[in-house]
């Protein structure tokens, strides 16, 4: 069978003649009206419609959020729609500031039904519409564009009427304003549209710059692209007289998954107000998603007007649990992996992000600019947590930044790779993500960290007591120093200590240009372990974190500092083979090296622990086993 010929079937859509169109050079600083229709467009679209109690617990959920105005019904529809609209009228569960909406068709009963549900309220807008599309003219209603237009005018001068009525005091003194759509207007002639609306506002009239009309433009179906939506909302602007007594709203729908799109630039094109739903639930494909709207805005400085949306997870629980329609993971700004970087690359642009702005921040630079987070997940009520996750596509970026959020401690670059190597290995071998805790615990018995949240394990080598003390031959140190200047000086010192070897301490002794040197004499001559020193650093531990409450027996006011070793195999059989390596090689090879971490309040206690967990490394060249045991014995 010969493919299908789409042009055959399917009609392109009608570009508007707009020559000068102005929205494309325009830029959006402010927030629209933000127009909830969660309660009617998005139910309406629900398999099973909302109860009375999930009308309940959404509308309070919009209101808490922060919308003054709201759509919440469709009263003549059914009995579950107009006893919510008394409920929380009869209630009085609706803030004064805020505006409920109701939407009823263009029939007379069913306006009479839609003003009696209304009944007492304070504030309501009035929703009429009726399709005026050609389709909809000719297939639906059999009307010509007069008889629509008659239809319209017809029952807005009963709305207008009825207005009167209810809202005189002894009839519940309602204060309204006037919605009207004509549905289907993307796909209306745009020069009829306008001149249909130009005689609806005339028939309600009591449209002020005050008490403004609002000419609700529905994609009810999107069937153009974005800049379609634009060129149209522009055209009615440009068309309709006494702009200033109308408020232009839009209403897209998602059906070529733009609606966000066509909301942002319709709003460049005139539009006043926005119509859509949480998280874009609706019809078909949904409603415009007021959530990434608004965030969209959020994010490029604009405060988007009275809504607040720093608690999402709460948005999104109450929207998915009443929609029972669970929120893709993917879903801008509301998704669960949204802000998660799991591949190496991003994981390292992401740290050195937030390194670059934490320096940035202190010189009082607070824009927010890291790689890849186009927003802060902090003003969502988001945890850094979930920013970087690790599996086997992550890098050591990733690895270090979650050791160095959990237990506060910055790794250097070459100890990150060592850490990461392990981490690969223990994410290989177990076949699953790495979350923070593996990592906190794979990282504290790799090196042999206690900690009083993630328990000890010591190692084969444990610092029991020591003492330094100066030991220069007769006119170094102190004397020297003074001779030449004091600062070329080698310093000696000998290193006294109890070192438990399995449990059972050993008194050692050892001597060395700086305690480092001297425990490691020390450890050779106790011990046989012949090392030498590759590179050391430390720093103050000054981040919340497992190791930021002081040690036992820690000063409480005196930070602990973290001291970390690269120790590499000194003993000659091990520079004996890699000599040869070398020589066979043809280029110099570099030895494996075995990193330890020390941490005390006493900065030459962390430095001599950070090598007594080396030389245990060293020793039983077992880390991926310790961490591989770390993680599955959880
Ligand atoms: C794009 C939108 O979202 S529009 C909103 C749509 N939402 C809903 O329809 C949800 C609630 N609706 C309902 O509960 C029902 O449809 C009701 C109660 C409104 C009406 O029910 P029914 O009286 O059984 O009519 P039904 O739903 O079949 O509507 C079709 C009739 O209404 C007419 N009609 C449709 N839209 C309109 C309108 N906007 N104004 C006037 N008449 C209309 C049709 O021409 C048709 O008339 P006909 O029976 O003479 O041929
Ligand atoms: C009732 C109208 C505004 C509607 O929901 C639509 O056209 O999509
Ligand atoms: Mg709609």
């Amino acid at each position: 069978m010969p493919p299908m010929n789409p042009g055959t079937k399917y009609a392109p859509y009608e570009p508007v003649n707009l020559p000068n169109r102005q929205w494309p050079s325009k830029v959006q600083r402010t927030a629209p009206i933000w127009t909830s229709v969660d309660l009617r467009d998005g139910n309406q679209a629900l398999i099973n419609p909302m109860s009375q109690q999930q009308k309940l617990r959404f509308f309070q959920l919009l209101v808490h959020v922060g919308f003054k105005e709201i759509e919440v019904a469709f009263p003549s529809s059914s009995d579950t729609d107009f006893g919510f609209v008394r409920t929380i009228i009869e209630q009085k569960m609706i803030p004064d500031d805020v505006w409920i909406q109701v939407l009823t068709p263009a029939r007379e009963e069913l306006i009479r039904r839609t003003f009696e549900s209304v009944k007492g309220a304070k504030n309501v807008i009035m929703h009429m519409y009726n399709a005026t599309s050609p389709l909809f003219r000719n297939v639906v209603f059999g009307n010509s564009q007069e008889q629509t237009i008659d239809l319209a005018v017809q029952h807005t001068k009963l709305v207008t009427k009825l207005m009167d009525e209810y809202s005189k005091p002894e009839n519940g003194g309602t204060n309204f304003r006037y919605e009207y759509s004509p549905e289907t207007y993307t796909q209306t002639e745009l020069d009829f549209a306008v001149r249909l609306c130009e005689q609806v506002r005339v028939a309600y009239g009591k449209a002020s710059s005050t008490n403004k009309i609002i000419f609700n433009l529905p994609a009810t179906v999107e069937i153009g692209p974005p800049n379609h939506y634009a060129d149209q909302i522009e055209y009615f602007c440009n068309n309709i007289t006494k702009r200033e007594e109308i408020t232009v709203s839009l209403h897209p729908h998602n059906d070529r998954g733009c609606a966000v799109a066509a909301a942002e630039m319709g709003l460049l094109a005139g539009g006043d107000r926005i119509e859509g739903c949480l998280l874009g639930n609706g019809e078909r494909t949904g409603n415009v998603d007021i959530v990434t709207l608004a965030l969209n805005q959020f994010c490029q400085g604009i405060q988007p007007g009275p809504l607040d949306l720093s608690d999402i997870q709460s948005v999104v629980d109450v929207v998915s649990n009443c929609n029972d329609i669970p929120v893709h993971p993917r879903h801008p700004y509301a998704g669960e992996l949204v802000f998660t970087a799991f591949s190496g690359s991003h994981q390292d642009a992401i740290k050195k992000g937030f390194h670059a702005q934490a320096q940035r921040k202190e010189k009082g630079d607070h824009v927010w600019s890291i790689p890849y987070l186009p927003i802060d997940p902090a003003d969502l009520g988001a945890t850094y947590e979930a920013v970087i996750r690790v599996n086997s596509q992550s890098g050591k970026g990733g690895v270090a930044y979650l050791v160095a959020q959990s237990l506060g401690l910055d790794l250097p670059r070459r100890m990150q790779v060592a850490f990461y190597q392990v981490i690969q290995e223990v994410a290989d071998r177990t076949g699953r993500e790495m979350t923070t805790d593996d990592i906190t615990r794979a990282f504290t018995q790799t090196y042999h960290v206690p900690s009083l949240a993630l328990g000890k394990n010591e190692g084969s080598m444990v610092l029991k007591s020591f003492r330094i003390t100066d030991d220069a031959p007769p006119g170094l140190n102190g004397d020297a120093a003074a001779a030449n200047g004091g600062t070329e000086t080698p310093r000696y010192v000998r290193f006294n200590g109890v070192v438990a070897r399995n449990g059972k301490p050993h008194d050692i002794e050892g001597r060395g240009n700086g305690p480092l040197s001297a425990l490691l004499d020390a450890l050779d001559a106790a011990f046989g372990i012949s090392a030498n020193v590759r590179e050391y650093s430390e720093h103050v531990i000054d981040r919340p974190g497992v190791f930021a409450p002081a040690a036992p027996g820690a000063t409480k006011t005196k930070a602990q500092a973290a001291a970390y070793v690269e120790l590499v195999d000194a003993s000659p059989k091990a520079v004996a083979e890699a000599q040869s390596a070398t020589t066979n090689g043809g280029g110099a090879v570099r030895q494996e090296g075995w990193w330890g971490v020390g941490i005390d309040v006493d900065i030459t206690a962390s430095t001599l622990k950070a090598v007594l967990s080396a030389a245990c490394n060293l020793e039983s060249k077992t880390a991926v086993e310790i961490a591989t045991k770390a993680v599955e014995q959880k």
